[in-house]
């Protein structure tokens, strides 16, 4: 007879009905039961909604190894990490995995990508009693985890109490103004194009609705939402901070308190309908923020404790 043992790692489990290679998730257990008040961390990864090489393992890894050895006091109030792949967009120039125009796992437009996102979410809160959860998403995965609690491309929002947003794309007009030639090189500017095409099609009005900077973050459309903390680098290559500044000015004219400085006293999540923005700068290139995983996984102990 075998027991199961904790901490305990699923791979790829299938939340959607047929089942699909994209649509599952990493499922990691500190223990057996919960307490409803444990929070789960889901990190929604990214890869401009199309590059095969940037999945829910292996974007996790790096991160997840540094919250279990350095952060072991945290699983205590953690109920569980999840890692959620959703289909991608097509790829077709990718170096090493071009995608084939008949694989429907990658040829996924929007909001089939938000919807997935949705739907392991979904997952999560039926089969494992998901309750408290806190967003983790990086570039295209902030914009999803965004998407997720405005409700853009879905019937239906769910609510986690914080997230946290890294590198991501907040409004794709001014990712493709700011990527226009003659500034912008025609070659980087034809990637640009080419993935936002991809993955929202070639309607300019679908690219200002989706945009999360045309969302509501209000207690209305997300009651449960507490916390956000919403990071960028000056190193990042390839996401530039206009985008930041600009989702900053959105929340801000939507009631949610800008706090710039690590321990400032405006900075109390605890009181009653208090909805706070941390603005925080991080270090390293785009992608190496999650290939190193440290910055992410002190910012993850450090919003869990301010939630507890
Ligand atoms: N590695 C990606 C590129 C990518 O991820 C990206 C490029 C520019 C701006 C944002 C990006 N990713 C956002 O999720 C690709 O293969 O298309």
């Amino acid at each position: 007879m075998s027991s199961t043992t904790y901490p305990r790692y699923i791979p790829s489990v299938p939340y959607s009905d047929p089942p699909s290679r994209l649509q599952t998730l990493d499922i990691w257990l500190p223990r057996s039961t919960n307490s409803s008040d444990s929070v789960w961390i889901v990190y929604v990864h990214g890869g401009a909604w199309r590059d095969p090489t940037q999945d829910a393992t292996r974007c996790i890894e790096p991160t997840l190894n540094h919250v279990l050895n350095s952060y072991t006091a945290l699983l205590d109030n953690i109920g569980g990490i999840a890692s959620l792949n959703y289909r991608l967009s097509p790829h077709t120039s990718h170096a090493t995995d071009p995608s084939t125009p008949h694989d429907s796992e990658r040829t996924a437009q929007h909001p089939q990508h938000i919807r997935d996102v949705a739907r392991g979410l979904q997952y999560l809160q039926r089969e494992y009693g998901m309750r408290r959860w806190i967003g983790v998403g990086h570039s295209c995965g902030a914009t999803l985890l965004l998407q997720l609690v405005a409700g853009i491309g879905l019937d239906s929002s769910g609510g986690p109490e914080a997230l946290i947003l890294l590198e991501g794309i907040y409004s794709f007009p001014l990712l493709l103004r700011n990527h226009a030639p003659p500034a912008c090189p025609e070659h980087i500017s034809k990637i640009y194009n080419d993935f936002i095409a991809g993955a929202f099609g070639t309607d300019g009005s679908v690219y200002t609705a989706a945009s999360p900077v045309a969302g509501k973050y209000d207690a209305e459309q997300w009651p449960e939402g507490r916390l956000m903390v919403i990071c960028h680098s000056y190193e990042d290559e390839l996401v530039e901070r206009a985008q930041r500044d600009f989702m900053c000015v959105v929340l801000d004219r939507q009631g949610w308190s800008i706090v710039m400085e690590v321990g400032d006293e405006e900075d109390e999540v605890r009181a009653e309908g208090r909805r706070v923005l941390n603005v925080r700068d991080l270090k390293g290139g785009h992608d190496w923020i999650w290939e190193d995983g440290q910055q992410i996984a002190k910012l993850v102990a450090e919003v869990v404790e301010r939630l507890m």
